[in-house]
């Protein structure tokens, strides 16, 4: 459902993404993994079309998506959770998953009950600001404002940085109940944790200074240290 082809993506006159290439199909998990600093957060970044590429094509659907907008992908069905979380601290937890609905095409204005028994803490904290909320409260927070839009592809930053276990589970269970329930969703994750991704990923893609350098349905953990030891 989306191909990036032959992907370059460069900040000012500094090249940080080369020639990469990339298929998600309908109802994968995709892992993206590297090193800080390698460019996972460019890739995702131009995918959901905040960042405009140099040279290659995306293509979502068949459509040749490159030089679409962000708000274009949004309502096409791209749902983006970034690193950082990006939530707004002076609104109410309800108002920033109500800005979740803006992606949406259709006209539904309601938070399904399904995001609540996802994140049951959103739901006794919904009048609170968003900046009482802590870092692993926000990152539930910002997954809901990308699922109340139904996504058909979610784009997930590193969702687990940073945050306590008990909410990285709570995040592994969503990503698999997603994946078993909504089969027509694909994901992007972008992640460090080698046994986060083993555990949700059906395919993986390993960066190394903006190239991909392996690709494939296995993990191996020896595999995976070399490339990813500094
Ligand atoms: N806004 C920017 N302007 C200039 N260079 C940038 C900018 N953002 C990132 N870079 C550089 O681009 C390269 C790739 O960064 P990117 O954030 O995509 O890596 P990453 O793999 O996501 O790392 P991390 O895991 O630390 O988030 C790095 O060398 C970084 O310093």
């Amino acid at each position: 459902m989306l191909q990036l082809q032959q992907l370059e993506v460069a900040y000012d006159d500094s090249i940080v993404i080369r020639d990469v290439s990339l298929e998600i199909k309908q109802g994968q998990v995709v892992c993206l993994m590297g090193r800080n600093g390698v460019g996972k957060t460019t890739i995702i970044k131009t995918i959901m079309g905040v960042l405009a590429n140099r040279k290659g094509t995306i293509t979502y659907k068949g459509e040749d998506v490159t030089s679409k907008n962000p708000t274009y992908r949004a309502k096409k069905g791209f749902g983006f959770v970034p690193q950082g979380r990006e939530i707004f601290s002076n609104l109410t937890v309800y108002e920033n998953m109500l800005l979740g609905l803006e992606a949406r095409s259709d006209k539904k204005r309601t938070i399904d009950e399904t995001i609540y028994q996802y994140f049951p803490v959103l739901k006794e904290m919904k009048d609170r600001p968003g900046g009482d909320l802590s870092g692993g409260q926000q990152q539930q927070l910002a997954f809901a404002r990308a699922l109340v839009s139904e996504p058909e592809l979610l784009l997930l930053d590193e969702p687990t940085e940073g945050i306590q276990p008990n909410i990285v589970e709570d995040i592994q269970k969503v990503i698999k109940d997603i994946k078993e329930n909504q089969k027509e969703t694909s994901i992007l994750l972008v992640e460090q944790s080698f046994d986060f991704a083993k555990s949700v990923a059906d395919y993986f893609y390993i960066v190394d200074k903006g190239r991909i350098v392996y690709e494939g349905e296995e993990l191996i953990e020896e595999e995976v240290s070399r490339l990813l030891s500094v």
